[in-house]
């Protein structure tokens, strides 16, 4: 009886608190503070460090947005200039990280590469102090694209890369130049700075929670990075922009596209690129990356692409009410530069290192270990049956 009366008195409560919050997934609580990031606020609804997210997009460069992270302000013309020396003179990988690389095969996923390489690089240039934090994080940040690239094109091409030879000073250039052995156009790397700006943070996301779990236990920086990649990779967060680039590339023309969609969402499919967990309205991110793309395509001459994935956003819009999040505009975007789809989550990681870094010295620098409860659903108290008498 007692036991009945407790599980439906849980239960009542569950369907309250779904209500009220919306449904699982921790939604609507706050798990902690931040000085890092608002997202669905004032504004146009993204801000880092109270900067719009419009401003910085349309003129920052990325590194200096990545110094406003980790450094707490934005940096002076000298400051900028010393912080892209010291990201320029840390690209080249060691030789054993290289080794790693080679020996991954070129069907892995280009996500678990950016996993192995962040994890092996821990062992190689371990974080001993949390005096070092710092000087880790700038490391990360200037190897991933190499990391990435260097796999790419010796498991591609059969190329063996030099990381440490570039003349490109911003990371979106040097991954550009590391990706194609070209240089990159101007028009190019002003998109990569638009789109590493515009993923470089987003306050309590599944990555960025996952990072500063592991930070709130003393863990060191690459571990906290490494975990932050695993969550990121699903098609449910950073992943979404390679599937959305899987779902349009199947349509030649826009009408073609609404069939295609009116069709999932007869098969309650989930739409990659659509919907968010804060943002009701739209993402800020969207308008930003869309310009970009219809640029980009008037530039490589795209008869159909953009107007597919504008029809898309029509349908969404009509049909559901859901708008294009981040991730949207920017898989025809990376599509128009010539980016193989499967590295477009990469580039994700190559920019929001700086924001799960930054959560990572917040978490430190005011820590809790994060140890939520659960609501137990399992069976009252059973007697231990000894092996023979189980069924
Ligand atoms: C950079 C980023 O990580 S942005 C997110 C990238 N992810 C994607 O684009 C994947 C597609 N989108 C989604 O799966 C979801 O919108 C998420 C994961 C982003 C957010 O999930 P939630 O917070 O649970 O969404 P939300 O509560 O707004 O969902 C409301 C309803 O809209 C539906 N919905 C939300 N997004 C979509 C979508 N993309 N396609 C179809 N239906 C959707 C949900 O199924 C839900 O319907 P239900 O109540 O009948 O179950
Ligand atoms: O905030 C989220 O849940 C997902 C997102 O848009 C991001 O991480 O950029």
């Amino acid at each position: 009886m007692t036991a009945i009366a407790v599980a439906d008195t849980n239960k009542d409560n569950k369907s309250e608190d779904k209500k009220a919050l919306g449904g699982a997934g921790l939604r609507g609580q706050s798990a902690g503070t931040t000085s890092l990031c608002t997202v669905g606020k004032t504004g146009t609804g993204l801000t880092y460090r109270g900067y719009d997210i419009t401003d910085l997009a349309n003129y920052a460069e990325f590194e200096e947005v990545a110094y406003l992270l980790l450094k707490g302000k934005l940096p002076t013309q000298a400051e900028l200039d010393s912080y892209k020396q010291v990201l320029k003179k840390a690209r080249g990988l060691p030789t054993a990280l290289c080794q790693v690389l080679e020996a991954i095969p070129a069907d892995a996923h280009p996500m678990d590469v950016m996993r192995t390489g962040c994890s092996m690089l821990g062992n190689l240039d371990q974080e001993l102090d949390f005096a070092e934090q710092d000087e880790k994080t700038d490391t990360l940040l200037a190897m991933l694209p190499a990391i990435i690239c260097y796999w790419y094109r010796y498991s591609h091409d059969g190329v063996r890369i030099d990381t440490a030879n570039s003349s490109e000073d911003s990371i979106g250039g040097y991954f550009l130049e590391m990706l194609t052995g070209k240089a990159p156009s101007d028009l190019h790397k002003q998109v990569m700075h638009c789109s590493l700006v515009l993923y470089a943070e987003h306050e309590f996301n599944a990555s960025t929670f996952t990072a500063r779990v592991c930070a709130s236990t003393l863990s060191d920086l690459h571990s906290c990075i490494t975990a932050a990649i695993g969550s990121l990779r699903g098609p449910l967060h950073g992943g979404a922009n390679e599937a959305a680039m899987a779902m349009i590339e199947q349509w030649q023309t826009a009408d073609e596209a609404e069939a295609g969609i009116m069709q999932m969402l007869a098969n309650k499919d989930k739409i990659m690129g659509f919907g968010h967990a804060i943002y009701r309205e739209s993402d800020p991110r969207n308008a930003l990356i869309k310009a970009w793309s219809e640029k980009l395509s008037a530039d490589v001459g795209d008869t159909h692409l953009y107007a597919v994935s504008e029809r898309v956003e029509q349908v969404m819009k009509r049909e559901k009410g859901l708008f294009c999040n981040a991730d949207f505009f920017h898989a025809s975007a990376y599509h128009f530069m010539g980016i193989p789809t499967k590295l477009f989550t990469p580039i994700f990681v190559m920019s929001r290192v700086t924001g799960w870094a930054a959560h990572v010295y917040e978490q430190r620098a005011n820590n809790r270990i994060i140890r939520p409860s659960a609501d137990y659903e399992g069976p009252e108290h059973q007697d231990w049956l000894p092996i023979e008498e189980r069924s």
